[in-house]
């Protein structure tokens, strides 16, 4: 469990977000959503240490986050942020290892090697391991990210819960692999139960198709909380979106 208390950010005297509250479960899918400029990011950044509270604070199994090694974070949490850029000709194969990083000493040892086929083979990015990453589209790198995050937590380390913070991880792939990838994401949860998502989307759509539970952010603050089809109402939708919805958000 992540749980969040009266969580501030504030910059240059503006408030990124005001006075967050929240606790996200062990082995859900957590969506949050908001239009542009909520504090989404700014959330996502809070939670993965990225950015330190003005005041609040952040716990991860009722652990204050700031009394957690950075480098103990990194074996049972892994962040994909927007905007990634890998600067070096590396091969596919040599970014995803890159997940293993916080894992081994010196060389990577067999086992590494192994998480790491099997991640970019659960992506489908067998054809493309050896491709030079800077050669790739937007959505086959966004790919190859997730194969990274991935193989960083592939296995629990001694029994903690893991933790996969996604900040618009769908905003390169086409409508195929934005599902794609939903379902797989939620294939992996299902055998792997400790495992939490907490991800930022902007698809009302995919939200209602695969989260547990949803935040829906309005104004720096949280406007809902609670199981997805709760939350995503059309009164709560039309304050916070300004649209009007129908009832339903099926997509087969
Ligand atoms: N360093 C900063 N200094 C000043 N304002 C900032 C800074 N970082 C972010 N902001 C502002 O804080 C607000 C919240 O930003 P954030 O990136 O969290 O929004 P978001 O909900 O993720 O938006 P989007 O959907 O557009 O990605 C925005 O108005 C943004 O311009």
């Amino acid at each position: 469990m992540i749980s969040l208390e009266n969580l501030t950010y504030h910059i240059k005297g503006k408030h990124l977000l005001e006075s967050v509250s929240l606790a996200f479960e062990k082995g859900k899918m957590h969506i949050i959503l908001g239009p542009n400029g909520a504090g989404k990011s700014t959330l996502i950044r809070l939670i993965s240490g990225e950015l330190k509270p003005s005041a609040g604070t952040i716990r991860y199994n009722d652990m204050p986050l700031h009394g957690i090694s950075v480098k103990e974070q990194a074996l049972f949490r892994a962040v994909l942020s927007q905007n990634l850029e890998v600067s070096f000709p590396l091969r596919v194969h040599e970014v995803v290892l890159m997940g293993r990083y916080p894992h081994f000493v010196g060389s990577p040892r067999a086992i590494d090697h192994e998480i790491c086929e099997k991640s970019i083979h659960l992506f489908d990015l067998d054809e493309l391991k050896n491709r030079n990453y800077l050669t790739l589209s937007g959505g086959e790198k966004q790919r190859v990210q997730f194969a990274r995050v991935f193989a960083q937590i592939w296995e629990p380390i001694d029994g903690k819960p893991r933790v996969l913070l996604l900040d618009e991880p769908l905003t390169f792939l086409d409508l195929y692999y934005q599902y794609h990838l939903m379902k797989t994401i939620k294939t992996f949860m299902a055998s792997n139960p400790d495992l939490t998502v907490i991800g930022v989307v902007h698809d009302i759509i995919i939200a209602a198709k695969f989260a547990d539970q949803v935040v829906l952010m309005h104004q720096s603050k949280t406007f809902a909380q609670g199981p997805t089809h709760a939350v995503l109402n059309p009164e709560n939708i039309h304050t916070v979106f300004k649209i009007m919805v129908e009832d339903q958000f099926i997509v087969k």
